[in-house]
C-alpha cells in the first residue's frame, strides 16, 4: 500500500510538537510538525541540512518550495475571518504574530489546538485566534508519490550516555542497594506486629528481647544501607557529570561556527544547564523508581497476606492516583515546558544588557532596559507558577482520594478486630505497609511526571548533540607549514538558501611564497568580513572550493590549515585572563620571548610593561584597563604569536591614530607571511602590494589604488 493509501487509511492522527532551537528557524520547524503529520519522520538537523537558513529565516515561498522535495503540495490563501479556517485541510501553517508560523492542527469545540515552535502545545479562543492569526494560510497534501523520509540521527542522546563509563554498574549498585533498603524498612511492620499480637497478649519478655536486638541490628543495617547508597549516588552523579558535560560541550565546539551565530550564548548555556538536570533525573530520579516499583510489588504482596479485601480498595485506589495523575500530565506538560523556555529567554536577555551595559547607560536606557527584561522574567515567573501549580493541584486531587481510602480501609479494618477477623497487630502492620505504599507510589509518580520536564532537557541537549561537526576537521592536529598559497575558485558567498549571495564567483589566489600584502576594501556590508571567514575555513563556500597549496581544503585537513593562520576579527575581543594568558591563548608552548617580540612588533611591549603586573595583569574586553587600540593590538600580536604563514586582519587598525597605524603596517611588512587586511582606511592602500574590492558582489582588483599592481620586493 503505498504511504498515499496509507495516510487515507491511517485514521485520526495527532500532529507531534517540535521546537525550534534557533531565533529564525519557526517555519523550518512548522514545515516538520506537518512533515512528519504525513508520515516523514524528520527532524529539525534534517530539514537545517536540507535547507540551510540564514538569520533572516523563510519566507512562505520558501516552505512551499521545500514541502515540494518533501512530497507535499503546498498552497497558500489568504483569509478574511477567522471562519474560514474552518474549511482548510489541517494541520496547516498559520502566519502569526505578523512575524512567526505556527501550525494549527485542529478547530473543535470553538478551541483552536495550536502547536507553536517557540512554545509547544497551546490551545486558543477565537478571540486570542483573531489577535493573533494574521490571516495567511499554508494547506498541505500529501501528493501521490510521497516517499516516507526517515531521518537519520547523527549523535543520539543515548550514544552520548552509553559513552560515560562506569554508569550503567554504578545504576545497578544503586538500584540494589534502595531495594535492600526498602526490605529492610518492611520488616519493622512485622516486628512490630509480632510485638502487639504475641509478646504483649502473651507476656512474652524473651521474644521482646530478639526482637529488639533483631530492630537495632534492621535499622543499623537500613542507616548504612542508607549511607551506601547516598555515597554511590554520589560518586555517579559526579561522575555522570564531568563526562557527560565534557561530551557535550566537547561535541559543541566541534561544531561549526554558523551553529553559534544562530543562537544566543544564554541558549546555549541553557543546553549546558539541562545535563544537570537529566543528571538528577537519571541517578536519583530513575534509578529510585526502579527500585520503588520493585518495593511496590513486595508492600502489594504483603497486603495481601494480610488482608486481600483492604489491599483491593488501596489498590482501586492506586489506580485512582495514576488515572488522576495522568489526566494533569498535559498542563503540567505544557507549563512546564513554556516556562523552561521564558528562563532561557530571560537569562539572554540579561546577559545581553549586562554586556552592553556602558551604551545603556549612555542613552538612559538602564530603566527601559531593566522592564524589558522584567517582562520576560515575569512571563518565566508567570509559566514557572502554573506548572508548580499544576503540580500541586494534582497532589491536592491525590491527597483527597487517598484521604478517602484510608476513611474506608479503616472503617473495614476496625470492623474485622470486631468480628476477630483480623487482629490489632495485623490492623497496624497492615496501615504501616500502607502508608509506605502510598510514599513510595507518590514519588514514582512524581518521577514519571518529571519526564515531561526532561523530555525538554533531552531536546535541548539533543540541539547540540543532533548537529553534525564541522566537516575536515581531524581529532589531531599535525602540523602541515603551508607553502606556496590559498586560493579561492569561483566562490560563492551565501547564507540561506533563501538569500541573495553576497558574492558571487570569487577568484582569488594568496601568494604565501612572497608574503605578499592584500587589502580587501568594499563599502560596508559589502561582504569583506564574510569572504575573510572562507579563508579562515570557519564558512564553507555555498558554491566553488578553497584550494590550500593545491588540495582542497578538507583533504588538507582544517586543523592543519587554521595552525598556519594568524586572524584578528573585527568583534574580536580579549578572555578574562592575563595579558599572557591573551596573548598564547592559553596554550603553555608560547614562550615569553615569542610574546615580547610579537608586542614589540605592535608597538605594544612597553605598555603591557608599564601595567601593575606585566604580562601577569588580569584583562578583559569589559574590564577597561586596555584602551579599544591598545585592546586590538594585543589580539594582532596573539594572531602574531602563533608564527603563522597567512594573517587575516579584519580592520585590525581601525581604532588606530595615523602615525601609529603606519608604524604598525611598516613593522608588520618584516613578519615572514602573507597578509590580508580588510580596512576602510584609505591610508594603508599605499603600503600594500594589491587591493582588491568589492562591487557589487563580485571582488575585482582595484586599478586606481595607488599601490595596485606594484610589487614590494619579496621579504623571503
Ligand atoms: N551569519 C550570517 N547570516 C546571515 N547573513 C549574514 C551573516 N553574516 C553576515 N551576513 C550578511 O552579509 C552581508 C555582508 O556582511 P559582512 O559583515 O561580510 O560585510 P562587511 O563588508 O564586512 O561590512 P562592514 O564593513 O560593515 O564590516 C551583510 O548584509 C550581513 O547582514
Amino acid at each position: 500500500m503505498s504511504e498515499w493509501l496509507k495516510g487515507l487509511a491511517g485514521g485520526r492522527r495527532r500532529v507531534r510538537s517540535l521546537v525550534q532551537s534557533e531565533t529564525n528557524e519557526c517555519g523550518l520547524t512548522c514545515l516538520a510538525m506537518v512533515a512528519n503529520y504525513h508520515r516523514h519522520d524528520i527532524d529539525l538537523a534534517y530539514l537545517r541540512a536540507l535547507f540551510p537558513l540564514s538569520r533572516t529565516g523563510m519566507s512562505l515561498g520558501d516552505i512551499v518550495e521545500l514541502a515540494d522535495t518533501l512530497g507535499l503540495d503546498a498552497g497558500g490563501y489568504a483569509l478574511s475571518n477567522i471562519d474560514e479556517l474552518k474549511g482548510v485541510q489541517l494541520p496547516a501553517i498559520l502566519h502569526w504574530k505578523g512575524n512567526h508560523f505556527v501550525v494549527l492542527e485542529s478547530v473543535r469545540g470553538g478551541r483552536y489546538r495550536v502547536h507553536d515552535p517557540e512554545f509547544g502545545l497551546r490551545l486558543y479562543e477565537r478571540a486570542d485566534m483573531e489577535q493573533l492569526f494574521s490571516g495567511v494560510v499554508l494547506e498541505f497534501a500529501p501528493r501521490m508519490d510521497l516517499k516516507r523520509v526517515q531521518a537519520e540521527k547523527k549523535l543520539t542522546f543515548r550514544e552520548v550516555f552509553r559513552a560515560t563509563r562506569g554508569l550503567g554498574g554504578t545504576v545497578w549498585q544503586i538500584s540494589l542497594v534502595t531495594v535492600a533498603i526498602a526490605l529492610l524498612g518492611l520488616a519493622m511492620p512485622v516486628l512490630l506486629q509480632i510485638a502487639l499480637d504475641v509478646v504483649i497478649p502473651q507476656v512474652d519478655l524473651d521474644l521482646l528481647h530478639v526482637l529488639a536486638i533483631g530492630l537495632v541490628l534492621l535499622l543499623s543495617f537500613e542507616a548504612i544501607g542508607r549511607w551506601l547508597r547516598d555515597y554511590v549516588t554520589l560518586r555517579a552523579s559526579t561522575l555522570l557529570q564531568l563526562q557527560f558535560t565534557r561530551n557535550v560541550v566537547g561535541h559543541a565546539f566541534r561544531l561549526p561556527l554558523n551553529y553559534f551565530e544562530l543562537r544566543h550564548p544564554g541558549d546555549f548555556v541553557a543546553r549546558v544547564d539541562s545535563i544537570e538536570h537529566v543528571k538528577a533525573f537519571l541517578v536519583g530520579g530513575l534509578v529510585t523508581a526502579f527500585a520503588d516499583s520493585a518495593t511496590s510489588i513486595l508492600i502489594i504482596g504483603l497486603m495481601l497476606y494480610y488482608s486481600p479485601a483492604m489491599a483491593v480498595v488501596t489498590m482501586l485506589t492506586l489506580v485512582a492516583v495514576i488515572g488522576m495523575r495522568f489526566l494533569t500530565f498535559p498542563k503540567l506538560n505544557q507549563a512546564t515546558f513554556g516556562s523552561l523556555e521564558a528562563r532561557s529567554e530571560e537569562r539572554a536577555r540579561l546577559l545581553d544588557g549586562l554586556r552592553r551595559v556602558d551604551s545603556l547607560k549612555a542613552h538612559n536606557g538602564t530603566e527601559l532596559f531593566a522592564m524589558r527584561w522584567f517582562e520576560s522574567f515575569s512571563r518565566f515567573a508567570n509559566l514557572d507558577f502554573r506548572a508548580r501549580k499544576a503540580g500541586i493541584d494534582a497532589e491536592l486531587f491525590m491527597h483527597l482520594v487517598i484521604v478517602a481510602s484510608t476513611v474506608a480501609t479503616l472503617y473495614m479494618g476496625i470492623v474485622g478486630v470486631i468480628s476477630n477477623t483480623l487482629t490489632i497487630g495485623t490492623l497496624y502492620a497492615f496501615f504501616a505497609l500502607r502508608g509506605e505504599f502510598f510514599e513510595r507510589v507518590n514519588l514514582l509518580t512524581s518521577n514519571l511526571m518529571h519526564l515531561s520536564a526532561m523530555r525538554v532537557h533531552f531536546q535541548r541537549l539533543d540541539d547540540v548533540l543532533g548537529q553534525e561537526p564541522e566537516s575536515g576537521l581531524q581529532d589531531a592536529t599535525f602540523h602541515r607549514t603551508l607553502n606556496r598559497e590559498v586560493r579561492l575558485e569561483n566562490v560563492t558567498v551565501q547564507f540561506g538558501r533563501a538569500d541573495e549571495p553576497i558574492l558571487r564567483e570569487v577568484n582569488l589566489r594568496i601568494d604565501l611564497a612572497t608574503h605578499e600584502t592584500v587589502a580587501i576594501v568594499g563599502v560596508s556590508g559589502s561582504g569583506k568580513s564574510s569572504l575573510m571567514k572562507i579563508l579562515a575555513s570557519l564558512h564553507e563556500p555555498a558554491e566553488g572550493r578553497v584550494l590550500v597549496d593545491g588540495s582542497p581544503l578538507n583533504q588538507f585537513g582544517k586543523r592543519e590549515y587554521r595552525s598556519n593562520l594568524g586572524v584578528v576579527f573585527a568583534d574580536d575581543g580579549l578572555f578574562a585572563g592575563t595579558v599572557a594568558d591573551n596573548l598564547s591563548l592559553f596554550d603553555p608552548a608560547v614562550s615569553r620571548a615569542e610574546m615580547e617580540a610579537a608586542l614589540v612588533c605592535v608597538g605594544l611591549r612597553d605598555e603591557i610593561e608599564r601595567l601593575p603586573q606585566g604580562y601577569a595583569t588580569q584583562v578583559s574586553e569589559e574590564g577597561g584597563l586596555l584602551s579599544t587600540g591598545q585592546r586590538r593590538r594585543l589580539l594582532l600580536a596573539r594572531a602574531l604569536c602563533r608564527r603563522p604563514r597567512l594573517l587575516l586582519l579584519d580592520e585590525v587598525t581601525a581604532n588606530l591614530d595615523p602615525t601609529t597605524e603606519a608604524a604598525l603596517v611598516e613593522s608588520l611588512k618584516g613578519i615572514r607571511a602573507a597578509k590580508v587586511f580588510i580596512t576602510h582606511s584609505e591610508r594603508m592602500l599605499d603600503q600594500v602590494d594589491r587591493v582588491l574590492r568589492i562591487e557589487g558582489g563580485r571582488l575585482v582588483e582595484d586599478a586606481r589604488a595607488p599601490g595596485a599592481g606594484r610589487r614590494i620586493p619579496s621579504r623571503a
